[in-house]
């Protein structure tokens, strides 16, 4: 499987920052054996999609709903007429910020697959819940209970321990690919040989020197990038270095 590098801007990126896109896109480009993505604010999904070489765009966030009274809430079908391949659902951020749960995320991946979009589930365990040793178990919870209700064509299955995300801290390498393990176990065991097809990201302060050692644990199928992946500057050593271990 390639290996997929995908941005998450986060509630980053003004029209000011195409520029910066646009320069991703040409490094991405250069890096054809793996897939190189980036999820950007609503707001951008459209001028960051037109005329790109190499680099995927996606959404944040969908609504569930295909339509209706849900006041400055955006559906799937309109994240991807307005260019989005794929979208991020159950980030950390948004189950803490927006109070989402893991039967929303499901319910929100079933929307993104009806239209084609390729569902992005987040899952991770808090410091308190890896501290008590309960990693393991916290993340097989989220993952089983976000999952979509079919076996889907595509899905993208991200491990963020909470701790590690925007701290500059990361976990063991052996840890990470303990939970990998146990993502890439329950999803075969589940779905079969489909779980070959899913690939299954790190994210949490991924950055251009840790991420040759991130990927090359097994089951380590890419990066889901925040800071690192603002500037062309901080994304290209991490593009390089899946490209390296691809
Ligand atoms: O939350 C993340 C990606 O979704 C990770 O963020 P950082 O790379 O900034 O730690």
């Amino acid at each position: 499987m390639k290996k997929h590098i995908i941005g998450n801007w986060k509630m980053n990126g003004m029209q000011s920052h195409l520029t910066e896109i646009q320069k991703i896109d040409e490094i991405a480009a250069l890096f054809d054996n793996i897939m190189t993505g980036l999820c950007v604010p609503a707001t951008l999904i459209y001028s960051a999609h037109k005329d790109k070489k190499a680099v995927i765009i996606g959404a944040q966030d969908c609504h569930q709903s295909k339509e209706g009274a849900h006041t400055g809430c955006l559906s799937a079908a309109m994240v991807k007429e307005a260019g989005a391949k794929m979208v991020i659902l159950g980030h950390s951020e948004r189950r803490q910020d927006q109070g989402e749960n893991s039967r929303l995320v499901s319910q929100k991946a079933d929307a993104a697959i009806d239209n084609n979009i390729t569902p992005i589930i987040c899952v991770g365990e808090s410091l308190a819940q890896r501290e008590s040793g309960q990693a393991e178990k916290i993340v097989s919870e989220q993952l089983l209970a976000s999952l979509p209700s079919n076996k889907p064509q595509k899905m993208i299955i991200a491990y963020e321990p909470i701790w590690a995300i925007g701290t500059g801290k990361i976990p063991q390498m052996e840890e990470v690919r303990e939970i990998h393990e146990v993502i890439f176990r329950l999803l075969t065991q589940k779905y079969g040989d489909a779980a070959n097809d899913y690939p299954i990201l790190y994210g949490g302060s991924m950055n251009g020197e840790n991420a040759s050692e991130l990927l090359k644990l097994a089951h380590v199928d890419g990066g889901l990038v925040g800071g690192a992946s603002l500037t062309a500057d901080k994304f290209a050593p991490i593009l390089k270095a899946a490209s390296q271990n691809s």
